[in-house]
């Protein structure tokens, strides 16, 4: 008994070490990172990727503007991962392995990636096999996803669209101070940032029109949001307690939650959305594992009433993220931000959103996907959705190029973006884009 606590304390006292070593600020690559680059030796995001040499998919971890392939890596016994888990479609089977694992490995990424290390540096052979270049590769969806759960997070927007939607006098409703609010998405539809999105047909019901038609969705819009990645799964009837939740996370990705207001409108009540959101969900090709994103925890909002005790949480579980969405008017070469704000605060945090999904006893799966729900700041500019900045599409936005948007038109292409910020480089997501393509005729 003795024993195994030592070793216990032993290893995460090692971990710990880990992580204070992979995330020190001063840590220098020999690939070079200038300071606004989102993947510096800090962060090591994985995700998956193929070239035209070589097409089948495999792992990767962004450094730079380069992916390290790490089955090339593990295949030179450089990494203490079976290259097999690496030559994979997907990161499932490395996150099969447990967070010991994760760690590990993104330990000896850095490890080899150190401007001081010769191993790989100097080894042009290796390099030339194991370093790509990010724009020759193809980036895949980095995880099989089982399942998809999206939560509806943020105060503001809740009380945003409760006022569009339902009664300004009563725009928050009553159980959403209670409950980390989620309904059950569709995993199938989740896609890789660049993929098309192709505007969704369904039952609008016009405002003054007796009945519904059926035609092309006319108030396409996008969410802004951030999705968590589940490494450890719970099995059924074993809920997750909140105070280990963190320990089933594997990381973070931006995700676009696309959602058709008019077909949602009229479709939710009362079950909540349905074929409103179900044509596609976006998300970033890189995901950032919660190790990454350690130095840049943050207080999230204190929360009145006191939530009942499965949702208490302690310590800090919100996170400085900063995010921005811009949008590319079909006809305009330049991208213009429209939305700016950050993810810390959101009212409920991922611990307690996966604390309330499993406390039912609903089990999780490897690679499911959660996303944050909509993140509005409290200011115009920093609405995460068209339907909030327009609001509801009667404060047109004016694009830099003069014309204007109420929702998205065909060939509009969004895209959204988000980082930490450190002292001196960022640990970033990339990006999540899409664009918009019409409605099957
Ligand atoms: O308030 C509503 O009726 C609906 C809000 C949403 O659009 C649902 C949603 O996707 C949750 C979110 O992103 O916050
Ligand atoms: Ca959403
Ligand atoms: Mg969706």
């Amino acid at each position: 008994m003795l024993a195994w606590l030592a070793k216990a304390f032993q290893r995460s006292t090692l971990m710990k070490k880990d992580i204070m070593q992979t995330n020190d600020p001063t840590l220098k690559s020999f690939i070079p990172t200038p300071p606004e680059s989102h993947f510096p030796i800090q962060n090591l995001p994985f995700g998956v990727f193929s070239t035209a040499a070589d097409p089948a998919p495999r792992v990767g971890v962004a450094i730079g503007d380069h992916i390290l392939d790490l089955a090339a890596i593990a295949e030179a016994g450089l990494l203490n991962v079976k290259p097999e888990i690496f030559r994979q479609a997907s990161l499932n089977a490395f996150i099969a392995l447990g967070r010991p694992t994760w760690r590990g490995t993104r330990a000896a990424i850095s490890d080899l990636l150190r401007a001081d290390n010769l191993q790989l540096r100097d080894n042009q052979a290796l390099r030339a096999k194991a370093l790509v270049a990010q724009d020759q590769a193809t980036l895949h969806l980095p995880v099989e996803i089982p399942g998809y759960t999206d939560f509806y997070s943020s105060m503001e927007h809740a009380t945003n669209v409760g006022s569009m939607f339902r009664d300004p006098a009563n725009a928050l409703l009553p159980n959403w101070l209670h409950i980390p609010i989620g309904y059950n998405g569709r995993a199938s539809s989740v896609v890789v940032s660049g993929t098309p999105v192709q505007r969704p047909n369904g039952q609008l019901k016009l405002p003054d029109a007796e009945a519904p038609v059926f035609g092309a969705c006319r108030k396409l819009d996008f969410e802004l949001e951030t999705g968590f990645i589940i490494g450890q799964p719970n099995a059924l009837g074993e809920p997750i307690d909140i105070a280990n939740a963190e320990q089933h996370i594997f990381g973070m990705v931006l995700l676009n939650d696309w959602s058709a207001r008019d077909l949602q409108q009229w479709e939710y009540v009362p079950l909540g959305p349905f074929n409103s959101k179900s044509f596609a969900t976006s998300i970033s090709p890189w995901v950032v594992s919660m190790d990454a994103l350690e130095p840049f925890r943050a207080e999230s909002p204190v929360q009145q009433p006191e939530p009942l005790p499965y949702l208490k949480q302690s310590g800090k579980n919100g996170y400085d993220i900063t995010l921005e969405v811009s949008l590319k008017a079909g006809q305009s070469a330049a991208p213009q931000t429209i939305c700016r704000t950050n993810f810390k605060a959101m009212y409920w945090t991922m611990v307690q959103q996966l604390a309330h999904h499993t406390v039912s006893g609903c089990n999780t799966r490897i690679g499911d996907l959660m996303g944050s729900g909509t993140i509005s700041g409290s200011t115009p500019g920093a609405y995460g959705s068209l339907l909030e900045l327009t609001w509801n599409g009667k404060n047109p936005l004016v694009l830099a190029d003069g014309s204007q948007r109420t929702f998205i038109q065909d060939g509009d292409e969004v895209a959204m973006t988000g980082w930490c910020q450190g002292d001196g480089y960022r640990v970033g997501f990339g990006a999540v884009s899409g664009k918009v393509l019409p409605a099957r005729g």
